[in-house]
């Protein structure tokens, strides 16, 4: 599968000298073309650092301090984000790669109607786009986000939290990304609303192509809505797989503990054993392999040796990786 976006040893730290924290440490992530790739994690593991890193949206203190993110655009040559200028950069925002924020229902203009909002957008990034043109490609997104364009006219307020949420969704697909971030886009919603505006949201990228990062709490919309899965713990990618290796043969301990935290989709009922013990303190991380502490199945090298993320040596083990001692590897990612 071809990439569209390659993150390499990206480093993510937060304040500066010996007050700075690690929240992104080494992480080698490839999106491909078309596909949902979801984020796992415990709270405070650096998804939404990692998110925000890789489209150089972090707020101080957060800093990127090492790596590259390489863009392969749908014509011309691959480009590491990273070394964009600020001009480029806001180019490359909204219109190669848009995120959809936690509480993004939330940060709509409450002054503005949605069509202003929306053609907004439009006029930032092609001012030559005539009025015209704007307000028929706004009532195009809207209805295929699934909200009459009759609503055009209305102000945030007058909409429900399902449709603001949906608004946002045509917000960031309105210039054609071909990578959106969704950062817990739903969380907000009631179950049933959640499924049916991902379900809408994933039909949408089948037509128009996208590739989507996809990053939430609950692990079973994760893996009924993601292609692949990364699962992150104290800010390092432990496994990568495909969502339905993950959910019958996930292979890191932990991956097995936050699987094992939720009911099963299908099939008898497991306990919800979940996982002892409190995520790491990024200011005082444990040697070696930081989920060490907390594993069942920790070993000799586990407190001492970082075990690296790379391919197992199992049948399947060129469409995964894993970081763990129990399956080490010949060949690292990255
Ligand atoms: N502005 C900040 N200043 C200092 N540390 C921060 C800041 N923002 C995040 N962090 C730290 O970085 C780590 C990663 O946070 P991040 O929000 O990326 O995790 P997350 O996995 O997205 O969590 P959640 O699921 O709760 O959003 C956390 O330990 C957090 O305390």
């Amino acid at each position: 599968m071809e990439p569209v976006l390659e993150i390499r040893n990206l480093n993510v730290e937060y304040g500066l000298g010996d007050k700075a924290v690690r929240a992104v440490r080494d992480v080698n992530l490839t999106l491909h073309r078309g596909e949902v790739l979801g984020l796992a994690g415990e709270s405070g593991s650096g998804k939404s650092t990692l998110a925000y890193g890789l489209t150089r949206l972090l707020a101080p203190p957060g800093v990127i301090t090492g790596g590259e993110v390489v863009y392969h655009p749908e014509k011309g040559d691959p480009y590491d984000v990273l070394g964009l200028s600020d001009k480029a950069l806001r180019a490359f925002r909204w219109a190669e790669t848009a995120i959809v924020f936690q509480g993004a229902m939330n940060s709509l203009n409450p002054v503005h109607k949605i069509s202003t909002q929306l053609t907004d957008v439009l006029k930032a990034h092609d001012p030559k786009m005539s009025e015209h043109s704007r307000n028929a490609r706004a009532r195009e997104m809207l209805k295929l986000v699934g909200i009459s364009p009759d609503r055009m006219d209305a102000y945030p307020h007058q909409l429900s939290g399902g449709m603001r949420q949906r608004v946002m969704i045509g917000m960031a697909l309105i210039l054609q990304p071909q990578v959106v971030i969704m950062d817990e886009p739903t969380t907000a919603l009631d179950v049933v609303m959640q499924r049916q505006i991902l379900g809408q949201l994933i039909e949408l990228r089948e037509r128009l192509g996208f590739s989507v990062i996809f990053i939430t709490h609950d692990l079973s919309l994760l893996v009924e809505f993601s292609n692949r899965i990364a699962i992150m713990y104290g800010g390092r990618i432990v496994e990568e797989a495909p969502a339905a290796t993950i959910y019958r043969d996930a292979l890191h301990p932990y991956s097995r503990g936050l699987l094992s935290s939720f009911p099963a989709l299908r099939g008898p009922r497991r306990e919800l054993a979940g996982i002892p013990g409190s995520p790491p303190d990024l200011a005082g991380m444990p040697t070696g392999c930081s989920f060490h502490p907390r594993c069942p199945k920790a070993f000799e090298p586990c407190p001492t040796h970082i075990p690296v993320l790379g391919r197992p040596d199992s049948p399947d083990g060129a469409a995964r990786s894993v970081a763990c001692w129990l399956h080490p590897t010949e060949q690292p990612v990255g």
